[in-house]
């Protein structure tokens, strides 16, 4: 048996999947990775992961490496709450000028490429930087921030009353598409997958049932965002009503949707097939 490095995104989002395993609620015997999305995307791509949750758009520069795991995501309808584009003016006045991106986003990222060459229709300078709010709003005139990061940033903007302009990327994204946005997938490394199957059944199945269990059993979760994050409660109750972690049928119609933006903003070179662990096959 391979012990299996399984790679988990520190962000509150992710927490409903990986709750119980940390905990030892759901047996789980491999290995937990954890940091920030972009260190995953790029230990998984290099082999250093098996499986991981990972940037939905870097799963659609790299479907040769990658299965998707089933009725697994980080996505939202509408509002997501973790993903603000601050800014010194509104949104359609930022043609020409600086936008700082944070260095942990892949998907955010794209998101917000689309969203201005065909939403908002601006062309922004971007700079890649670490998520600091008050360092990047000093330095630029917008700064995009995603995970635990922006809801700390957002909850101090709000506090604070700072002078500056929120914009949800989820609820635009759902504004301009109608659609749901799926912000990251689990994948599996395809050889590994091939090499053992029965393993990745057996982690699809203890990933699923830490899932249902979070779900069934949520005080838990509650009590280790709230110490990990800082959030008051009332804010993450909220969240993970907002925050869904599965994959259905519409979650791969709206996938697809943003595929095909970010193929025509140039942000990914082809449009690509959705190739999920257990259908057709595979
Ligand atoms: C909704 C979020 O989803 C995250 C966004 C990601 C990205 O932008 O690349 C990657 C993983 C997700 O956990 C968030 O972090 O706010």
């Amino acid at each position: 048996m391979a012990n299996i490095r399984l790679g988990q995104v520190n962000y509150l989002n992710t927490l409903p999947v990986y709750h119980a395993l940390e905990d030892g609620i759901v047996p789980f015997t491999g290995q937990l990775v954890k940091g920030p999305p972009t260190m995953l995307n790029r230990m998984f791509l290099e082999g250093d992961l098996d499986v991981t949750c990972i940037s939905s758009v870097e799963y659609a520069r790299n479907v040769e490496q990658c299965l998707i795991l089933p009725n697994l995501s980080v996505s939202a309808d509408g509002p997501v709450q973790s993903i603000f584009l601050f800014s010194h003016v509104p949104v359609t006045e930022l043609e020409g000028k600086k936008v700082n991106l944070t260095s942990s986003s892949s998907t955010s990222v794209a998101l917000l490429k689309v969203l201005f060459d065909h939403y908002y229709h601006v062309t922004a300078n971007y700079q890649t930087v670490p998520p600091d709010l008050e360092e990047m709003m000093a330095s630029a005139d917008g700064a995009l921030l995603i995970g635990d990061d922006a809801m700390r940033a957002h909850l101090k903007v709000c506090r604070e009353k700072l002078p500056y302009h929120i914009t949800d990327l989820g609820e635009a994204w759902k504004q301009f598409t109608g659609e749901k946005m799926v912000f990251a997938l689990w994948v599996i490394n395809k050889p590994f997958a091939l090499a053992h199957p029965e393993q990745v059944n057996v982690l699809c199945d203890a990933l699923w049932q830490a899932k249902a269990y979070t779900a069934e059993h949520p005080s838990g979760l509650f009590e280790k965002a709230r110490r990990r994050s800082g959030l008051p409660f009332e804010i993450l109750e909220q969240y993970f009503k907002t925050i869904s972690n599965d994959f259905n049928q519409d979650h791969r119609r709206a996938l697809l949707t943003f595929y095909d933006y970010c193929y025509k903003s140039a942000l990914i070179e082809e449009r690509v097939r959705l190739t999920i662990w257990g259908e057709e096959g595979v």
